[in-house]
């Protein structure tokens, strides 16, 4: 298992790098990052939030847990409406706020196995990787709100990891 960022650990505001080659070490990290997600429990997770630069996304919306997806290098080909939703995210535990963002999504990226694949989703599974895009990208949910209520995010959750600083590393 790996430690989760918190929010505000600047940490989550690198932007990933390209994975240059899908090897077994980038499997291995895809394999932690599911094992991560999934005791979370998450529906997703990118590899900025357990502090590795690299440009990598698992989710699994699924109901039973059975539906896993891996992106490597995702690359977002088009976007066709508007939907919103409240999100949270795993980095910043206990907060929802309302996020617009596309309904529908191509994305391009490559697989496990390192080979090229396309998907065109849309629903709980598109909000998810557009999530996980912008943790790649170094953006949170919390920067489409308002100033005033990030800060009184920041001030919440500075003052939690203040108290109990063990929490993230559990
Ligand atoms: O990236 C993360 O922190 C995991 C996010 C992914 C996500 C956020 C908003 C909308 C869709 C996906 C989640 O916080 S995982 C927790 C969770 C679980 C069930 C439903 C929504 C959020
Ligand atoms: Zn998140």
């Amino acid at each position: 298992l790996r430690e989760i960022l918190c929010f505000p650990d600047p940490r989550l505001r690198l932007r990933a790098d390209p994975v240059a080659e899908v090897d077994d070490s980038i499997r291995e990290l895809v394999d932690d990052m599911f094992e991560t997600m999934y005791a979370a429990p998450g529906i997703g997770l990118a590899a900025t939030q357990i502090n590795v630069q690299k440009r990598i996304l698992v989710a699994d919306v699924s109901e039973d847990q059975n539906e896993p997806y891996c992106l490597i290098n995702p690359e977002i080909l088009s976007r066709d409406g508007e939907e919103e939703m409240d999100e949270g995210c795993l980095s910043v535990p206990g907060f929802y706020e309302r996020v617009r963002r596309a309904e529908r999504i191509r994305v391009r990226a490559l697989n496990r196995d390192g080979e090229p694949f396309e998907l065109e989703t849309g629903g709980l599974l598109a909000v998810c990787i557009q999530h996980e895009i912008d943790h790649l990208d170094g953006k949170l949910f919390v920067d489409y709100i308002s100033n005033l209520k990030r800060t009184r995010i920041r001030k919440k959750l500075e003052k939690q990891a203040a108290r109990d600083p063990g929490r993230g590393a559990r």
